[in-house]
């Protein structure tokens, strides 16, 4: 299956649940992470949930799928443990243009949700085309072990970097080029031992090179 990568901004967004176990409780997660406002709609509640709701972190409404409840959303995941009622409410989603997922596959949904890890504004994310979530998984647990916390650092400082280089190289051709060659591992070797300075300092040096040559 051929998909197409979207980075979704969910903020403040409607999104429903459809269903509150284990898997439902792991889709409202990514989706609280993302700042979406999560609805959930099911009979009973998993453990974690209950306390998200109790908190009012999502709203909880405490009843069985109907047709009607999708209105107003503009994201569904189908996450029930009746791929009967998960097909009812995917098929209701669809016809409202929610975009929609179905945690089983009894209704071909709009998307998958990939496995992630998060560095700040770094994300990474792992899709196995529904062939293999638990590879998927797995992939994650390696990435996350690869890919400190540092990375979501760096990328804070690459983004101060770049706002002073617009100053110091005007044109967009030139900064593409810096940005290729001062990439290099020496910065990435620092920022995976965690000297952040140091990768810094390495970034501004490559600036001075840059100059001095061009
Ligand atoms: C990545 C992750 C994200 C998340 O859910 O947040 C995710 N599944 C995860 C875990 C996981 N899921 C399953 C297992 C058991 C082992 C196994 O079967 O492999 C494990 C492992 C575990 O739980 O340890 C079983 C399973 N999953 C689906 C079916 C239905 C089917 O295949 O028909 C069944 C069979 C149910 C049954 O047998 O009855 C379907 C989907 N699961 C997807 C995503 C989408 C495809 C993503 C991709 O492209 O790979 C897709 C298509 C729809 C969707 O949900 O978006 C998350 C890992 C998060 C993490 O740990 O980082
Ligand atoms: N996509 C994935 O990552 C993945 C992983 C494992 C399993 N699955 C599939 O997901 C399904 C759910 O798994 P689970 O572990 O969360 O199950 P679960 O038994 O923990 O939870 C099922 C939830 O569905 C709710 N529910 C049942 N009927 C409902 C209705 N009519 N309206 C609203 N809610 C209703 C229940 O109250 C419960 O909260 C499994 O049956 C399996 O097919 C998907």
């Amino acid at each position: 299956m051929s998909l197409y990568p979207i980075n979704l901004d969910l903020k403040r967004k409607k999104c429903v649940v459809i269903g509150g176990g284990k898997v439902a409780m792991r889709k409202v997660k990514t989706l609280l992470k993302a700042q979406a406002q999560v609805t959930v709609i099911a009979p009973s509640l998993a453990a974690s949930l209950v306390e998200l709701a109790q908190a009012e972190v999502i709203v909880y409404k405490q009843k069985e799928y109907k047709s009607g409840d999708m209105t107003g959303f503009f994201l569904a995941i189908c996450a029930t443990d009746s791929s009967f009622v998960n097909a009812e409410a995917a098929k209701e989603a669809k016809l409202k243009h929610i975009l929609v997922n179905v945690v089983d596959h009894s209704f071909p949904g709009d998307f998958t949700v990939p496995a992630q890890v998060s560095r700040g504004d770094l994300l990474l994310t792992v899709s196995t085309g529904g062939k293999s979530p638990a590879l998927a998984r797995q992939l994650r647990i390696e990435l996350e072990k690869e890919y400190g916390d540092t990375y979501g650092i760096l990328l804070d400082i690459i983004e101060k970097v770049r706002l002073e280089l617009k100053m110091v190289l005007p044109k967009s051709k030139e900064r593409e080029q810096f940005w290729q060659q001062a990439m290099n591992t020496k910065i990435l070797a620092f920022v995976k031992q965690g000297k952040l300075e140091e990768a810094e300092a390495e970034v501004r040096n490559a600036i001075d090179s840059f100059r001095s040559k061009s």
